[in-house]
């Protein structure tokens, strides 16, 4: 990721994230159909990205449809390892190449690849190559594209609802753009400037959010949306690292913003889509081990202590 910091910045020292390259979709007919046991995500519980997908495969109750393999959250030279070259607890290796890094997946696919080797990737098995690589769109994929094998509770569930999906794009442009990714420009600016232009509308934001979240449960509407999954994955990752390494330190969420802090906790504690898709072991270390140059001596702060408060 400090590869990814230097080569994604201006020369004014601001952080340009490039676009996903891979951005098939899943459908009857299509050239990915939808099938059980086809499909794999390769993620990274570090990744609030990744993460994204793996909220919503719970959430849908997807996990006997599409499987998912772990990396290692140590992003070194190569890239994203499998535990099979850098073990770690909860990391696997890659069931279907015995891959050492995700890297390989994309020269797999596509030989001539030129870009990120991003996480998360959803895989084909059939025909091994990436059916996609952006997580916004991935989420829309698992959102709706296998209800056809779910039961009929678990396929009425639609968290990009028809009638809400104005308000929720309009909410997912500017959380995308000043917090979601606002929080990779910040840490990643090179020059105090770009870093200033990145770190104030972020709080500017959360300002913003925590008056939409006061006496509320979901962003939009009476009903938890993707939106809710979007932010909440940036914002678990508040306190722990984004704080310290990314220098988003103007305010804290469980110090100063009470009623995101409560929005979060009660997601985090009622649902299990969302606990037992963040692992905080992962995520700490890192943010906090794969960009020498932010903390040469790859220290992993011991706080915030819990990392996530008590309902
Ligand atoms: N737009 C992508 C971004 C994914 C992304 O940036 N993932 C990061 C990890 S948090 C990554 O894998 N970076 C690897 C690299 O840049 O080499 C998405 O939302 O899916």
């Amino acid at each position: 990721m400090v590869q990814e910091t230097v080569k994604n910045n201006d020369q004014d020292g601001s952080f340009k994230r490039k676009a996903s390259s891979f951005r098939d979709f899943i459908q009857k007919g299509g050239r990915f159909e939808p099938e059980k046991g086809r499909y794999l995500l390769y993620v990274s519980y570090a990744c609030p990205w990744a993460t994204r997908t793996l909220i919503m495969r719970h959430l849908k109750g997807l996990e006997d449809i599409i499987d998912v393999s772990i990396v290692s959250p140590r992003m070194g030279e190569n890239g994203w390892p499998f535990a099979t070259v850098d073990p770690f607890p909860k990391a696997t290796a890659d069931p279907l190449y015995n891959s050492s890094h995700v890297k390989e997946l994309y020269f797999r696919a596509d030989p001539d690849y030129g870009g990120r080797f991003s996480v998360p990737v959803l895989w084909d098995k059939k025909t091994h190559t990436i059916v996609n690589n952006e997580s916004s769109e991935i989420i829309r994929i698992l959102n709706s594209a296998f209800n056809e094998f779910l039961p009929a509770e678990k396929a009425a569930l639609d968290f990009y609802p028809e009638k809400l999906r104005q308000e929720i794009d309009e909410i997912n442009e500017w959380v995308y753009d000043t917090v979601n990714n606002g929080v990779y420009r910040a840490g990643f600016a090179t020059t105090q400037q770009a870093y200033e232009a990145a770190v104030l509308p972020l709080f500017a934001s959360l300002d913003r959010l925590e008056k939409i979240l006061t006496g509320k449960d979901f962003l939009v509407g009476d009903q938890l949306t993707e939106a809710d999954v979007r932010l909440f994955v940036t914002l678990i990752r508040f306190d722990p690292v984004y704080h310290g390494i990314f220098k988003c330190n103007i305010r804290s969420i469980r110090g100063d913003y009470p009623a995101l802090n409560l929005w979060m906790r009660k997601l985090y504690w009622t649902h299990p889509s969302f606990n037992e898709t963040c692992d905080f072991d992962h995520i700490k270390e890192s943010y906090y081990w794969s960009r020498p140059s932010m903390n040469p001596y790859r220290i992993v702060p011991v706080g915030p202590v819990p990392h996530i408060l008590p309902l």
